[in-house]
């Protein structure tokens, strides 16, 4: 199966599915780290990354804009000195979609790309 990684996201209207119990398993293996949570009663998907300075926690931050800017979904975003929280819901279904897994998996790859 192709990774998450490099998939794209679906346009998302009100009407697109959750993902189902069943296939959150499959999809949560391939982003090991982040969390589930719910805010305001709306499950997300959310990981704090870490770095060695202010710098490179803006660079990454700018790093996941522009991912989403590509792919019409996009993240909460806080950037603090060394650190990155990352969250990632569909406004649209208030809940989780297959695209917030993707941008999970994208924003992984995206942090590869940064010092630690
Ligand atoms: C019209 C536009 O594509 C939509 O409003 C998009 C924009 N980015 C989005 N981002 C996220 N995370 N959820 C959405 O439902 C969403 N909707």
């Amino acid at each position: 199966m192709e990774p998450l990684a490099k998939e794209s996201c679906a346009a998302c209207r009100p009407n697109s599915p959750r993902v189902t119990a069943y296939e959150i398993v499959n999809l949560k293996s391939q982003i090991p780290d982040w969390d589930f949570i719910e805010k305001n009663g709306i499950p997300q998907l959310e990981r704090t990354y870490k770095f060695p300075d202010f710098k490179s926690a803006i660079a990454f931050t700018n790093s996941v804009g522009e991912a989403a800017e590509t792919e019409g979904h996009h993240p909460a975003l806080l950037t603090e000195w060394g650190k990155v929280t990352v969250t990632w819901w569909t406004h649209a279904i208030s809940g989780l979609h297959r695209n917030d897994f993707i941008m999970a998996a994208k924003t992984d790859a995206i942090a590869n790309q940064f010092p630690t």
